[in-house]
């Protein structure tokens, strides 16, 4: 089953500060997820994965392209639907996972693990035990559950973004790099919820650098070139 259909997309930064200079990124992009399966995007470094990722999730608006997904059992674009209805696919079909956890000052580890449980409605102490028992998996010692993040180390920041992301049962989900701070032993971990993922039937797209990784979890693979300068 098809739950993400993007075709067409276009992404140009126009860089202000620059005298306007125009970068183009992404020209006539585009790819499909199916349910169960996971896609891998490769390309040299500047090719515009980050940028496809962020352009499907919506956090960089495209100039023409169709991003349709599956939500509520119906197609929708993303790409021309209206915020509210973006936020309300992003908290219930749409996961991201950045490279960094975004500082969230003062709030602990578990209730930044929690909190997108209880954005759709779960109740209180069914997140907080999710919460931890995710945090447990991915090796963050009980006394650090509740404490905040921000001194937490790299590779700590990225257990716990992690945690965050595999906590919640999305029906797609994109991945920037989430290996990349990580021993071999956690990325093994990391390496298992995607494949549970898949197992239940969420759809992935992910960059992976790590060749073991993508062996490990993707189906079929998307390279992304560079544009020309000319176009
Ligand atoms: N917010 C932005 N403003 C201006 N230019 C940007 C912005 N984000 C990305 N770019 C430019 O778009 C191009 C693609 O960047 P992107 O991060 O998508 O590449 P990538 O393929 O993910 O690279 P890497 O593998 O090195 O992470 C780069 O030339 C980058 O400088």
């Amino acid at each position: 089953m098809i739950v993400l259909d993007a075709a067409g997309l276009e992404k140009t930064f126009v860089l202000h500060l620059q005298n306007g200079t125009r970068l183009p990124v992404l020209r006539g992009a585009g790819l499909t997820l199916r349910a169960g399966r996971c896609v891998a995007l490769t390309g040299p470094s500047g090719a515009g994965k980050s940028t496809l990722l962020r352009a499907l999730y919506g956090n960089y608006l495209v100039s023409v392209g169709s991003i349709r997904v599956r939500h509520r059992g119906v197609m929708i674009d993303m790409a021309d639907a209206p915020p509210e209805r973006v936020i309300e696919i992003r908290r219930e079909t749409l996961g991201y996972v950045s490279q960094f956890l975004r500082a969230m000052p003062r709030l602990a580890a578990r209730d930044v693990v929690a909190a997108p449980l209880l954005d759709r409605g779960a109740a209180a102490e069914a997140a907080a035990a999710r919460a931890g028992a995710m945090l447990d998996r991915l090796g963050i010692p009980t006394p650090l559950h509740a404490l905040p993040p921000v001194t937490f180390s790299g590779g700590e920041q990225q257990r716990v973004n992690l945690a965050r992301a595999f906590a919640c049962e999305w029906p797609i989900l994109l991945l920037d790099e989430p290996t990349a701070s990580l021993d071999a032993a956690n990325r093994d971990i990391v390496i298992g919820l995607m494949r549970e993922a898949k197992a239940r039937g969420a759809a992935l797209l992910g960059i992976f650098h790590d060749r073991h990784v993508r062996d490990a979890v993707a189906d079929e693979t998307l390279s992304l070139e560079p544009l020309k300068e000319s176009a």
